[in-house]
């Protein structure tokens, strides 16, 4: 799995328990994975379809440093499956996994549409095209 994102859990991203809030550490997956798909598909109408189990495995503190993990599950017809999980930098603790999302690339209607991807491109092989 290759680790994209660092994030600093600050005051305003914690729950009354004083650790990060589930919906925040969500918030920020949901994103890296929309981008990371917009990227690969390279289309920015993207939406998420479906999350499959979530799984909050320990918490984070204020002050931690995450960093989130995503791996390509399949890609299909017109969605990408992604495998995902936030880690603490410093410890390696997981803290949270989510087995697979489903992101969907949209036509200008918002219907879906065929990317005709396969594989995984690394942005750096597109420039050198
Ligand atoms: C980044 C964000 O936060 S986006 C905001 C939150 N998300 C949204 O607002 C999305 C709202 N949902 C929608 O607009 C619609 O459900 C759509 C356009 C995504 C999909 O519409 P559908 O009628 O389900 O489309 P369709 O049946 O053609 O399926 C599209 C793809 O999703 C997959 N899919 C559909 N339902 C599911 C499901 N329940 N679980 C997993 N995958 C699914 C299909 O297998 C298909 O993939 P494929 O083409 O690679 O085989």
């Amino acid at each position: 799995m290759r680790f994209h994102t660092r994030k600093w859990v600050k005051p305003e991203d914690l729950n009354p328990n004083g650790t990060l809030f589930g919906g925040k550490l969500l918030a920020w997956l949901d994103e890296e994975l929309a981008l990371y798909t917009i990227i690969q598909l390279e289309n920015s109408r993207i939406v998420t379809k479906h999350m499959s189990e979530i799984n909050f495995r320990s918490s984070a503190r204020q002050g931690d440093i995450i960093e989130i993990g995503i791996d390509v599950v399949k890609f299909g017809t017109t969605s990408l499956i992604l495998k995902s999980e936030a880690r603490n930098m410093m410890t390696r603790e997981t803290i949270i996994t989510i087995d697979t999302t489903t992101l969907v690339s949209l036509d200008e209607n918002g219907k879906p549409k065929p990317h005709g991807k396969t594989e995984i491109e690394y942005i750096k092989d597109r420039l050198e095209d």
